[in-house]
């Protein structure tokens, strides 16, 4: 019999084999939507603590506690164990480290294999977006990579809530094989072609959710909140417009979606660690509180720069930065935003 929400395969079909890399709450929970979704998947973790109970208990209580894996997982510390014949492999370690990681996967990776990011952040030592960081590091086309980001808190759908998702290839085949290698019946991707988009929306969402998480641990209410949501996207609209995105992408999954998503949750990392500094906590401080991996702390200094280069207005982001990385109290930056020059209000 079918667990809930775990798709029927045709007698005969073959598994798509996918091979997972980070064994962290998104990394984890993509896995086990991908063998909901029916592919044989093998899920790479640094941990062998995690790798062992993935294993013997179906849980990653370290990242997801309480979750029940579905079968169909096999994790291994071992990456060329998990990436032998995988004919789909999912990036789904922090932005930072994933060119070390892929390079030294790299000559494990099967020579027809696509590739798919799930990280949501830009690379501070080139200010590349992750699926150039993959590219790169895996020395594959463009062709052959995929993103998925959208309103895709982890833990939410390891419980199997209703949720939608962006599948993003500039090749329509890739998009395709991934968006059906990951429908199951709770988690529904749509595919697009705009990876430019995706990806810069993915990333500095982060980034506008520390500055809510800011506001909020300061005490203020749904007025900021709603200003800074409001406020963010036509930043991350800006930036995207200028480095070559589809217009059409930011009202949409990946952009306004997944903004009201990581702004609203206390399940988003980036928004707890703005409420921890908003409430007086050092960076450090704030960091330790939070747990896990908040993109937006490191990926603001490179999406300030991409903006920079692009002749771009970010004072959302760049607040963020100054409070993070500056010392500037979050009062300042409230003043600072609220004191620039009137305008008309527009994207431009
Ligand atoms: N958790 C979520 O709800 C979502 C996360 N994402 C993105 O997915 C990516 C991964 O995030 P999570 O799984 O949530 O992070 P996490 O903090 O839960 O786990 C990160 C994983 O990467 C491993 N790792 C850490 N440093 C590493 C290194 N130097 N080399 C290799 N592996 C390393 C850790 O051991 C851990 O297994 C991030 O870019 C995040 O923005 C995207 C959508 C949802
Ligand atoms: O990207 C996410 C939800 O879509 C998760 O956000 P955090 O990384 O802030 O937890």
């Amino acid at each position: 019999m079918t667990q809930p929400g775990t798709i029927d395969r045709q007698p005969g079909t073959p598994r798509t084999v996918a091979a997972v890399l980070g064994s962290g709450s998104w990394g984890t929970t993509f896995a086990a939507v991908l063998a909901d979704a029916g592919c044989e998947v093998r899920l790479w973790g640094r941990d062998p603590d995690v790798v062992a109970q993935v294993n013997t208990e179906r849980r990653n209580d370290k990242r997801l506690p309480g979750i029940e894996l579905p079968h169909g997982i096999r994790a291994t510390t071992d990456a060329r164990d998990a990436l032998a014949g995988a004919g789909i492999v999912v990036v789904a370690v922090p932005s930072q480290s994933a060119r070390e990681t892929l390079a030294a996967l790299r000559e494990h990776v099967e020579p027809h294999a696509v590739a798919v990011s799930l990280m949501k952040g830009v690379e501070l030592t080139s200010d590349e977006r992750m699926s150039e960081v993959v590219a790169d590091a895996l020395a594959l086309p463009e062709s052959r990579i995929a993103v998925v980001s959208g309103p895709n808190l982890a833990r939410e759908i390891a419980e199997h809530q209703p949720t939608a998702t962006v599948v993003s290839s500039t090749d329509p085949g890739t998009a395709a094989l991934v968006a059906a290698a990951c429908t199951t019946g709770y988690f529904r991707p749509y595919t697009n072609a705009d990876v430019i988009g995706v990806e810069l929306c993915g990333a500095v969402k982060n980034v506008i959710a520390l500055a809510v998480g800011m506001a909020q641990g300061r005490g203020f209410g749904l007025n900021t909140t709603a200003t800074i949501i409001t406020r963010g996207l036509v930043e991350i609209t800006r930036l995207g417009l200028a480095l070559g995105a589809d217009p059409a992408t930011f009202p949409g999954l990946a952009g306004m979606g997944d903004l009201v998503a990581t702004c609203s949750s206390p399940l988003s990392r980036n928004h707890t660690l703005g409420k921890h500094m908003g409430q007086g906590l050092s960076l450090d401080e704030a960091i330790a509180a939070t747990g896990g991996t908040a993109e937006g702390v490191k990926s603001c200094r490179s999406v300030l720069d991409l903006a920079r280069k692009a002749g771009v207005d970010m004072p959302i982001t760049a607040g963020v930065f100054a409070v993070l990385h500056e010392g500037l109290p979050v009062d300042d930056m409230a003043r600072a935003l609220l004191s620039r020059p009137q305008k008309a209000e527009s994207v431009a």
